[in-house]
C-alpha cells in the first residue's frame, strides 16, 4: 500500500487526508464575536461600502473618503479589469496549489525571507497552526521565482507567469488610479495631488507583493482558521476572492465581525497600516482574518502595494489639521515590520508605538502657534 503523502514529508499537513482537526490546528476565541452578513442593502449599517470607479469622480471620491475613514476597506467594482483575466488568475492558483506536496515544499519560504511557499509570515508569532497554505512572490521577478515550482519550466510555468505578468500590468495601472483617489478623498486639489507625487514619488516607487492563499476545506470550519486576523501593513491592498466567501472585517460599537459578501468580480480593498501613517491616521487600516468551509475550497490573492525598502513613510502635510504636529513619527517598511514584531511579542499595538512622541503632541503645537502669533 502507498505511503500517505503527509507521511512521506512530515513538514506538510494534508489537509486533504485530515478527517478532524487536530489541537495544532483548533484556535480558541473564534467565537468571542458575532458574524454578521455585510452583503445588505448599501447604506445599511453593516454593508461593506462599494465604490465603483464608473461613478463619476466627484462621487467616487466621496465613497472612498467614508469607507476609508469609516472602514479602512470597501468593495472596488467598475475597476475595468477584464473579468475573463481574472477567471484566468483564478484558475492558475488553483492549478498551482494542485501541485503535488513535495513541489510546493520546494519553494518553501525560509525563516526571514519574504517570498516562498507556505504559511504567511505573520503565522511564525502564533502557537496554534492556520487551515492553509500560501505563495508570496514578486510579479516584478517571477520568472525566476517560479522556477522554484516549477524546475522544468513546462506549460504549467509558462502559463503561470504570463496571466501573473498580464495581471500585474492591469494591477499596477489601478495602483496609481486608486492612490490619487485616495489622495483627492483627504482632500488635496488636483494641483496639490502632483505636487505631492513631485515631493514624495509614492505612486512612482510603489512596489507590488502578490500573496496566493488556499484554504482547503475543512471537516470541523467552526474550530479552524484560515488566516488569524490582521492589519496589513503595506500602503493598501486588493484581495481577490473567489466566488466562496471567507473575508471578515472587524467592527467596534458594538463588536462584531462583517462578513463580506463575494461579489464577482470585486476586488476588496483594505487600507494598511502604512497608509494610516501616511494619512495620518484619517484612513484607517482594517483589522481582518478569513475564515474557512466544510464543503468547498477557498481561494483568494492579495496584491499589496506599499513603499521601497529604503523610503520613509511620515504623515502627509495636508493631512495634519492646521495646528497640529503629526501624529505618526516616519518609518520605513521594513522598520514597521521590525516593530510589529515587538508589539505581536508583547501584546501592544504597532501604530501606537510609531505614535509621535508625547512632547510632539497637539496641545504643544497649539501652544507653540499661540506664542508664534502673540
Ligand atoms: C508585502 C507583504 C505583506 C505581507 C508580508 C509581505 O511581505 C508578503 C505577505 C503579506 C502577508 C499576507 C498574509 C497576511 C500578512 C499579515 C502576512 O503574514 O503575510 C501579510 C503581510 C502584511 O501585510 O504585513
Ligand atoms: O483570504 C482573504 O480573503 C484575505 C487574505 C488576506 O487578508 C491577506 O492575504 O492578507
Ligand atoms: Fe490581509
Amino acid at each position: 500500500m502507498p505511503t500517505p503523502s503527509h507521511l512521506k514529508n512530515p513538514l506538510y499537513f494534508d489537509f486533504r487526508a485530515a478527517r478532524r482537526v487536530p489541537e495544532s490546528h483548533a484556535w480558541p476565541g473564534l467565537h468571542d464575536h458575532p458574524v454578521v452578513d455585510g452583503g445588505g442593502e448599501p447604506g445599511t449599517p453593516d454593508a461593506v461600502p462599494v465604490v465603483d470607479l464608473r461613478d463619476p469622480g466627484a462621487a467616487a471620491v466621496a465613497r472612498v473618503a467614508r469607507a476609508a475613514e469609516q472602514w479602512g476597506a470597501f468593495l472596488l467594482t467598475g475597476h475595468g479589469v477584464p473579468a475573463e483575466l481574472l477567471a484566468r488568475v483564478e484558475d492558475r492558483i488553483a492549478c498551482m496549489f494542485a501541485l503535488p506536496a513535495a513541489d510546493k515544499m520546494r519553494a518553501v519560504r525560509g525563516p526571514g525571507d519574504a517570498c516562498g511557499y507556505g504559511s504567511p509570515p505573520i503565522s511564525s508569532f502564533f502557537s496554534k497552526c492556520m487551515w492553509s497554505e500560501g505563495y508570496t512572490f514578486s510579479p516584478a521577478s517571477l520568472r525566476g521565482d517560479l522556477r522554484k515550482l516549477w524546475p522544468k519550466a513546462g506549460d504549467d510555468y509558462a502559463s503561470f507567469c504570463d496571466v501573473m505578468e498580464e495581471f500585474h500590468k492591469e494591477m499596477r495601472v489601478l495602483a496609481d488610479k486608486l492612490l490619487e483617489l485616495f489622495l483627492r478623498a483627504l482632500g488635496l486639489t488636483n494641483e496639490q495631488v502632483a505636487a505631492v507625487e513631485e515631493e514624495r514619488r509614492i505612486g512612482e516607487t510603489m512596489t507590488a507583493t502578490m500573496h496566493l492563499n488556499w484554504y482547503p476545506r475543512c471537516p470541523d470550519p467552526r474550530r479552524a482558521l484560515g488566516l488569524i486576523a490582521h492589519t496589513d501593513s503595506g500602503f493598501f491592498t486588493f484581495v481577490l476572492q473567489s466566488l466562496v466567501p471567507g473575508l471578515q472585517l472587524f467592527r467596534h460599537g458594538p463588536d462584531r465581525w462583517v462578513a463580506v459578501p463575494a461579489v464577482p468580480g470585486a476586488f476588496v480593498v483594505n487600507v494598511g497600516d502604512l497608509f494610516h501613517i501616511l494619512t495620518n491616521g484619517r484612513f484607517h487600516s482594517v483589522y481582518h482574518r478569513a475564515v474557512v468551509n466544510r464543503n468547498l475550497d477557498r481561494i483568494s490573492l492579495g496584491y499589496f502595494l506599499g513603499p521601497p525598502p529604503h523610503a520613509k513613510v511620515a504623515p502627509l502635510r495636508e493631512a495634519v489639521p492646521p495646528g497640529r504636529t503629526p501624529a505618526y513619527r516616519a518609518v520605513t517598511w521594513p522598520e514597521y515590520m521590525g516593530v510589529r514584531k515587538k508589539a505581536f511579542t508583547t501584546g501592544a499595538s504597532a501604530l501606537k508605538m510609531v505614535a509621535a512622541a508625547e512632547s510632539d503632541d497637539a496641545d504643544a503645537a497649539v501652544h507653540q502657534q499661540l506664542v508664534l502669533s502673540s
